[in-house]
């Protein structure tokens, strides 16, 4: 796909409606938020679900109780691509994520222009300037970043920016192991005032309340969920509500 021309781009990002406050949404009182992802493969797992009609499960999400759409955007590891958030934004009306390996201006501006409320910042990719920049212009465009780290010294990175929305990954990033005690050891070196996001390997409901009493405000899922018969249901049952409660 040729890339749109960055005037054009600006054009587009400024005609869509503001960006909706994810952090607001995450940091709400009440039961664990669910980010809900739509995953199809990842270099890790490989091929996890076909999702034939991503808005369809992105629907399933929201009306199950997910506070906040996560889509991944990269093709060649992930299978996905802009056309799934755009259609993703048709449909949900719920705060949404773009899920890449964001480096550049261009990618940030992409994210708006497709109608995405949050942007991915992977502390690990991005050196020097490049993290507060890119961090600046998300806030600029009136979006929230959420900012991901695995270790202490890249917490201390995130919260020097003053994020408001952290989120660490249990996933090593080189070897793909996921270690669940990676979320207490760094979210202690985590300000009080950020929502702290569990990120990765997340099983059940069992996993969540561990992160929970741990610290988190929110978990972000892929794989358990895009293998669901039920993705709806799902969402409810990892926040350990019964039906009555989750939606
Ligand atoms: O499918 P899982 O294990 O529930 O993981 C979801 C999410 O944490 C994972 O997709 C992820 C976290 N950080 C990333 C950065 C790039 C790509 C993917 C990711």
């Amino acid at each position: 796909m040729r890339a749109t021309p960055m005037p054009e781009l600006v054009e587009r990002a400024a005609a869509q409606p503001s960006a909706l406050d994810a952090a607001e949404v995450l940091a709400a009182p009440g039961p664990v938020k669910v980010i809900a992802e739509v995953k199809r493969k990842s270099p890790s797992k490989g091929e996890l679900a076909g999702i034939p009609d991503p808005a369809a499960l992105a629907a399933a999400y929201e009306a199950g109780g997910a506070s906040v759409i996560s889509v991944l955007t990269e093709q060649r590891r992930f299978g996905g691509s802009l056309a799934d958030l755009d259609a993703v934004r048709e449909r949900v009306s719920i705060p949404l994520l773009r899920k890449d390996f964001v480096v550049t201006e261009y990618q940030v501006l992409e994210a708006r222009a497709h109608g995405a409320d949050v942007v991915l910042l992977i502390v690990a990719a991005l050196p020097g300037n490049q993290l507060r920049d890119l961090f600046q212009q998300v806030l600029d465009l009136g979006m929230t970043a959420l900012v991901e780290v695995h270790d202490e010294t890249e917490a201390l990175r995130a919260a020097d920016l003053g994020a408001r929305v952290i989120g660490v990954n249990a996933r090593n990033l080189k070897t793909l192991e996921v270690d669940p005690s990676v979320f207490g050891r760094v979210a202690a070196h985590l300000p009080d005032t950020a929502v702290k996001v569990a990120e990765s390997g997340i099983t059940g409901p069992g996993d969540v309340a561990g992160y929970v009493a741990d610290g988190a405000r929110a978990v972000l899922v892929g794989e358990t969920l895009v293998k669901q018969s039920s993705p709806a249901a799902a969402v409810g049952w990892l926040r350990g509500l019964s039906a009555q409660e989750a939606v």
